[in-house]
């Protein structure tokens, strides 16, 4: 009888969950039915006591103060509790999961929901011209576990030589070589061959497997590829350059964030704090000395300070770090003056160096038997109860993203294992759900999907998405004022250097190419040859059509990078040093995808999460090497609050 009452209880709190997300509950009939099965057979999984503890009482002080429990921040926030005698502060201004973002195929109903920032840049011309108000969409997690909540969980580590080139630059300690064992340290290898690789680590927090479902699509890319004459190989291993199945952080089937990896099993530490729905809005710095002391937030509706006795740490995303670090004074002064925040270290790198990887999402090809991910086809009660209670079929599908292909354009170095261009390959397309969902989360503009899409609706189709995997283009962040509650101005700059736009161009020539194999063909496979919006005036299939043609519906990989730059004190463009400390001030480090000066070769969730375990490793490092007495005894001067729950440490 408990228990029944538990599973009622349960599955109300999950619709409510589920339907509070916008669209979900309209557009997903089968829901109620989908979660009473998932609770049923997952009660345990479903207990909301699962979940990190969002402590409403905090201390006024803390060792160190992570803000940010995204793909980074959750990582650093269990490795830094291992000290038993060191508290943790993790503030982070979202709230927790739900039942929906655990399940791989509804990944984008979670974009424009309340776990997702809903960023926009600047309208551009060179890019997202099918978009709404010509605005790219960056998607961004806005809850415990960040980004990695709302990704598509594709576990790519990207190449040896990006990091190699990383050490290079004069950041000591970042070579392949010297990440590899943080990459594995993370790791849980589900599949007993690549676990067995040296490449590859099994025990680790984060669940790493193969996708318990595929449609005979995605068998077909990986023939297509070994047909085009490349390996099929382990992506994440000895050889890069090849086609593979994709590998997923996932866990028998479900999503398996950084909240989820890191955060469940260390709850209940009693020297981790986690606070929910708590907006950190400036970090705080004695201007003398120029040591970070504090942060400062927003909870409740009030405004709060946390004081931090060894480190402050940025793990806020490629967005929000720099703009934290603005706000703070820190960046460069004479847009800090514009903006009227008073300097407190001159920085000019702050926010600049702006990466991610885009893709040109439209390339479609029509196939002539029901072998794709077509939402109302395999999207249903029968798949869902199969989930629930096996964990596989189509909903463990991470909307169609079933295999891989890494290789070489003409325009880089086709003799080296280095590649410049990324295929994903797609067992759906924009019209899988009719020109709803997918639409909604890309932003295109009804006038683009209606002409370009609409005759495809419901048809079985599959989609080449070329991702270029080395950008000249740079971007960035600055602010529109000293608000904190303002979204900052963020200024993509795709396509803006012609090298980029180059191998875009040989990308989509390589994609059709990929459509025309025999492994595909046997299908009935053709490109979607109806001219693009925007492009009509062009001959098609020309240079100057397929230049157009990827500056209309231009597909981040939400992939944002490098604007808190990883460089030696000689770069100037650099913001954190090679142990991620800001440059200039003691006490504060950035930790998380901002930091790298390269945005790695391939998707970057399992390179931000390395980053997590080095960065944690580096503050051990620190504060378990002598450097402490002199610290605390620096700290006393910056202690205005009595703390009388702080324990006195003898360390
Ligand atoms: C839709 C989508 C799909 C993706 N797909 C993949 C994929 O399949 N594979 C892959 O490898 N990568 C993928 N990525 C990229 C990858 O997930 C991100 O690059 C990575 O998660 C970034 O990690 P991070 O720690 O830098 O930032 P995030 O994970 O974004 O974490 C930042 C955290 O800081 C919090 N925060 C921000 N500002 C504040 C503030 N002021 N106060 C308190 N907290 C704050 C945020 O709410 C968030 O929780 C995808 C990303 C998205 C958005």
């Amino acid at each position: 009888m408990v228990a029944v009452t538990g599973v009622v209880t349960v599955v109300g709190a999950a619709i409510k969950a589920a339907t509070g997300l916008v669209g979900v509950g309209k557009t997903l009939w089968f829901l109620p039915t989908f979660l009473a099965a998932l609770a049923y057979y997952n009660y345990d999984l479903f207990d909301p006591e699962q979940r990190p503890i969002n402590q409403r009482v905090l201390r006024e002080e803390y060792d160190f103060i992570i803000v940010g429990g995204g793909s980074a921040g959750a990582v650093l926030a269990n490795r830094l509790s291992e000290v038993p005698h060191w508290n943790i502060l993790l503030l982070e201004a979202g709230g927790h999961e739900t039942e929906i973002s655990d399940v791989p195929v509804l990944s984008l109903y979670l974009h424009k929901s309340k776990l997702d920032w809903k960023y926009r840049p600047q309208a551009q011309d060179t890019a997202c011209q099918a978009m709404i108000d010509k605005r790219c969409c960056w998607t961004k997690g806005k809850v415990i576990g960040g980004s990695s909540v709302l990704n598509t969980m594709l576990y790519i580590r990207g190449n040896r030589r990006d990091y190699d080139q990383w050490a290079s630059m004069g950041n000591y300690g970042w070579s392949f070589d010297e990440v590899l064992p943080y990459f594995k340290k993370s790791e849980d290898q589900r599949n007993p061959y690549l676990a067995k690789s040296p490449y590859h680590g099994v025990g680790g927090y984060l669940t790493v497997q193969d996708n318990p479902y595929n449609t005979p699509l995605g068998v077909a890319f990986v023939q297509a590829g070994e047909e085009l004459g490349y390996d099929i190989t382990d992506v994440n291993g000895a050889q890069q350059t090849g086609y593979a199945f994709y590998q997923y952080t996932m866990r028998r089937g479900q999503r398996c964030s950084t909240a989820k990896a890191f955060l469940r099993p260390v709850r209940l530490r009693k020297n981790l704090h986690i606070a929910l729905w708590a907006h950190a809005t400036k970090i705080l710095i004695e201007p003398t000395t120029k040591r970070a002391y504090g942060v400062e937030f927003i909870r409740d509706g009030a405004k709060r300070v946390a004081l931090a006795r060894r480190e402050v740490i940025l793990s806020a995303g490629a967005v929000a770090s720099p703009q934290l670090l603005l706000l703070s004074g820190i960046g460069d002064a004479e847009h800090l003056q514009e903006v009227g925040v008073p300097l407190v270290h001159h920085l000019p790198g702050v926010g600049q160096n702006l990466q991610d990887h885009i893709s040109a999402a439209g390339l479609t090809f029509q196939v002539d038997y029901p072998v794709s991910l077509v939402q109302n086809r395999l999207v249903n009660i029968n798949s869902a109860l199969r989930y629930a209670i096996l964990g596989d079929g189509p909903l463990t599908s991470s909307v169609g993203l079933e295999a891989v292909g890494f290789f070489t354009t003409k325009y880089g170095n086709q003799s080296d294992d280095w590649p410049d261009m990324e295929f994903m390959l797609v067992s759906t397309s924009a019209t899988t759900d009719g020109g709803t969902q997918i639409k909604k989360a890309h932003g295109l503009t009804d006038a683009f999907y209606n002409d370009y899409f609409a005759p495809l609706n419901g048809k079985d189709v599959f989609s080449v998405w070329p991702m270029i995997l080395r950008p000249k283009s740079r971007g960035y962040i600055k602010l529109r004022s000293n608000d904190p509650l303002r979204y900052p101005l963020m200024v993509h700059n795709y396509l803006t250097h012609p090298d980029d736009v180059r191998v875009m161009r040989e990308g989509v020539k390589q994609a059709i190419a990929f459509g025309e194999t025999a492994a595909l063909k046997r299908f009935g496979s053709r490109f979607w040859r109806k001219p693009a919006p925007g492009c009509k005036h062009l001959q098609v299939y020309t240079d100057e059509y397929w230049e157009c043609y990827i500056r209309q519906y231009t597909l981040t990989i939400y992939h944002l990078s490098g604007t808190c730059k990883m460089g030696p004190a000689s770069d100037p463009a650099a913001v954190v040093d090679p142990e991620l400390r800001v440059h200039g001030i003691k006490g504060l480090r950035v930790i998380d995808a901002s930091i790298m000066p390269r945005v790695t070769s391939g998707n970057i969730n399992a390179p931000t999460i390395m980053i997590g375990e080095k960065g944690s490793d580096l503050i051990k490092a620190l504060w378990r090497n002598g450097r402490r007495r002199r610290r605390r005894r620096d700290l006393r001067s910056f202690s205005t609050h009595a703390c009388d729950n702080c324990t006195v440490y003898e360390i």
